[in-house]
C-alpha cells in the first residue's frame, strides 16, 4: 500500500458551501458514513443541515453530491422560512448551475419523524424511496435532526428500557449505515448536549466518545445518548458558543476612546473522526449562512 493508494481510498465528500471549514474536514461530510454533530440548543446544527442539503446539489466538479437529499426533522416546525432564505443566497451564488425559476428547495424531501419507531418504519421504505429517485436527482444526502429529540421522554431509567434504547440505537445505525454503503450517501445526524457533572474524565470515570471535555456557554457538557449511541457514529463534530467580551478602538472627534463589547464566539471541533485530525475553526453565522471565520 503506498500514501497514493490510500488517498484514491477516501470518500467522496459533500461540499459544506464554506472553503474553511472544507478544508477542516478535508473537503466536507464524508459518504458512506454516519457524521455527528453535537452541540447545545442554538449553535447553528440545523444551520449546517441546511446548508449542506442545498450544497448536495451542486456538481461533483464544485464540492457537491449532484443530488438531492433526504431531510428528516423531529423537532417542530421546520424551518421553512430559515431554507428558502438559505437558498436565495445559494442560489444567487450558483446561478450557473440551475435552470431559470429552478427552485433547490425542490430537491430537499422534508419528512417529520415522531417516535424512534417511526423513524425505523420510514427507513424501512427509505431503500425503494432512493431507488426510485435515481431516475431524476438521486437522494445521495439523509439529514436526520435530530436523533436525540426522539429519546427525551419516551424511555425511563431502568435497565430493561436502557437496553431496549440502546438496541434501538444499533439498529438506526446499522440501517443507516446499510444505505449510506449501497447507495454512497453522505449521513448527517445532529444530536443534543446534556450537562456534565463531576469529575473531568468523564461520567463516573468514562469517557464517552473520545470525549475529554466540551464547553459551551461556560458550561461542561457531554453528548447526549451516551456511550450505546457514540458507538453508532462514525465521526463526531461539536459546536460551541460562548461570549467573549473585547475591546474595540473607536476613532471620536476629541481623540481615541475604547469600548468593551460583547461578541458572540463560535467554534467547531472535530472530536472523532476516521479521516480528521482532532482540529478546531471558528465560525459565523449571517443572513447567507454559516461560514469559518480565519484570524
Ligand atoms: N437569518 C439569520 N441570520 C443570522 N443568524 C441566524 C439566522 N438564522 C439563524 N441564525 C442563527 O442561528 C442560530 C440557530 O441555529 P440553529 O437553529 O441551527 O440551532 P440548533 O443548534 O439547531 O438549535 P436546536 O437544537 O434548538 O434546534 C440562532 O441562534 C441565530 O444566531
Amino acid at each position: 500500500m503506498t500514501p497514493q493508494s490510500l488517498l484514491q481510498l477516501t470518500s467522496q465528500k459533500c461540499t459544506t458551501g464554506c472553503p474553511i471549514l472544507d478544508r477542516l474536514l478535508y473537503g466536507g461530510i464524508p459518504c458512506d458514513s454516519i457524521t455527528e454533530i453535537v452541540a447545545e440548543s442554538g449553535s447553528g446544527k440545523t444551520q449546517i443541515c441546511l446548508q449542506l442539503s442545498l450544497h448536495a446539489q451542486l456538481p461533483v466538479s464544485h464540492g457537491g453530491l449532484a443530488a438531492s437529499s433526504l431531510y428528516l426533522h423531529t423537532e417542530f416546525p421546520f424551518p421553512f422560512r430559515r431554507l428558502h432564505q438559505l437558498c436565495l443566497s445559494f442560489r444567487s451564488s450558483n446561478a450557473h448551475h440551475f435552470p431559470v425559476n429552478d427552485n433547490p428547495c425542490d430537491r430537499i424531501f422534508v419528512q417529520s419523524v415522531h417516535t424512534a419507531d417511526h423513524l425505523l418504519e420510514i427507513m424501512s421504505k427509505t431503500d425503494p424511496f432512493i431507488e426510485n429517485s435515481k431516475n431524476q436527482v438521486p437522494v445521495r444526502l439523509i439529514v436526520i435532526d435530530s436523533i436525540a429529540a426522539l429519546f427525551r421522554s419516551d424511555f425511563d431509567n431502568t435497565p430493561v428500557e436502557l437496553k431496549r434504547r440502546s438496541s434501538l440505537f444499533f439498529k438506526i445505525s446499522s440501517k443507516l449505515k446499510a444505505l449510506a454503503k449501497r447507495f454512497n450517501l453522505a449521513v448527517l445526524v445532529t444530536n443534543q448536549v446534556v450537562d456534565l457533572v463531576g469529575p473531568n474524565e468523564g461520567i463516573n470515570g468514562l469517557r464517552i466518545g473520545n470525549l475529554v471535555c466540551l464547553h459551551t456557554s461556560g458550561r461542561r457538557v457531554c453528548p447526549a445518548l451516551g456511550l450505546a449511541w457514540a458507538n453508532c457514529v462514525n465521526s463526531r463534530l461539536f459546536l460551541s458558543r460562548n461570549e467573549e467580551v473585547i475591546r474595540e478602538e473607536n476613532e471620536k472627534s476629541n481623540g481615541q476612546s475604547c469600548d468593551f463589547v460583547k461578541k458572540k464566539m463560535r467554534k467547531l471541533y472535530v472530536v472523532f473522526a476516521p479521516h480528521l485530525p482532532e482540529s478546531s475553526c471558528e465560525f459565523e453565522i449571517t443572513r447567507e449562512g454559516l461560514f469559518g471565520v480565519e484570524r
